[in-house]
């Protein structure tokens, strides 16, 4: 099938009859393929758990990783790393200054980033580095829909009166909930992160991707994907390698239709959550750009 002429599937949720348009398909495709032929580099500081999952993931998805904790560190290497990637799920005392000091350094350059904000809402230490991403803000934002939610009202773009706790790093609230903050945050961070673009991606049963002006949905997965430490944190360090070469909106739906289509094969080969992680690797590097692009996309 050419990925100029994609049907709407048969079993498309209800309501959704849009498909993606081709132009879209093929940014994917060359997003999937140019991140193949480039090996780029997507620097990583990283929470502790899931640090060599995001790695691997990186590398099976065609990119290179490299993971630090040191602001000068991160900085230097900025200059030879296409995107950088900040996730917030394990913090130490000192991350307080060493992430706004990272982000501010990231916006004089204009460097592309993404941000997994991991339990957004929990600790006050977690909220205060949230916070002042508000000032140099990430180009894109990767969360389930509790974070997306959280982080919207702490920066003070929804109402903080209706965001939910999250149960740690797990969402308590459904896709859908998260539209409207998802379309505010990237609205902010397209206008405030010096890139002039930006793309939230909001994952769960059906994820849901915008650039702000856009809402596409994108069905299928693994509910298994929920069933092992780290699918999130590591679809957040692809997107960093996608971001290395595509622009935000591309970068977010190609590693989430990456994602999708991964979970599925992982389901299929694997026998529980041990071998559906070693299974989701394989998939994550098997899997071709035009099988990436066909992925059911459904625009609002
Ligand atoms: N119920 C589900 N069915 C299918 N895929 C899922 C399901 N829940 C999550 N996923 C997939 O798992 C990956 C991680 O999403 P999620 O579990 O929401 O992130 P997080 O681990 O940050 O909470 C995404 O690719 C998402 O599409
Ligand atoms: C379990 C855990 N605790 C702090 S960070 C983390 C990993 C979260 O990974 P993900 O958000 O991808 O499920
Ligand atoms: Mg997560």
């Amino acid at each position: 099938m050419s990925i100029e002429h994609i049907e709407v599937p048969a079993n498309a949720p209800a309501g959704d009859t849009r498909d993606a348009a081709p132009d879209i398909r093929r940014r994917i495709a060359r997003a999937v393929g140019d991140v193949r032929g480039r090996t780029p580099l997507a620097q990583s500081f990283t929470n502790f758990v899931t640090i060599n999952l995001v790695a691997n993931a990186q590398l099976a998805a065609g990119g290179t990783a490299a993971m630090s904790f040191l602001p000068d560190d991160i900085i230097d290497t900025a200059a030879i790393s296409g995107a950088d990637y900040i996730n917030v799920g394990t913090l130490l005392p000192f991350y307080k200054d060493a992430l706004p000091q990272v982000a501010r350094a990231f916006h004089t350059a204009s460097h592309p980033w993404v941000l997994d904000p991991v339990a957004a809402g929990i600790g006050a230490t977690r909220t205060a580095i949230l916070t002042s991403f508000k000032r140099w803000p990430p180009t894109i934002v990767r969360g389930n829909a509790s974070e997306i939610i959280a982080l919207d009202a702490m920066w003070g773009l929804g109402d903080a009166d209706t965001a939910s706790r999250p149960a740690g790093v797990e969402s308590v609230d459904a896709v859908d909930s998260a539209v409207a903050a998802a379309l505010r945050l990237a609205r902010f961070m397209a206008a405030h992160n010096g890139i002039g673009k930006a793309a939230v991606a909001v994952s769960g049963a059906v994820d849901l991707v915008t650039d702000g002006e856009d809402v596409y949905r994108l069905p299928g997965g693994s509910a298994m994907m929920t069933k092992i430490t780290g699918a999130g944190c590591s679809l957040g360090g692809v997107t960093a390698v996608y971001l290395a070469v595509a622009d935000p909106l591309t970068a977010a739906l190609a590693s989430t239709a990456l994602y999708n289509r991964a979970g599925e094969i992982a389901e299929r080969h694997s026998a529980g959550p041990g071998s559906f992680q070693t299974a989701l690797l394989d998939a994550l590097w098997n899997l071709t750009a035009e099988q990436v692009a066909e992925s059911e996309i459904l625009r609002d």
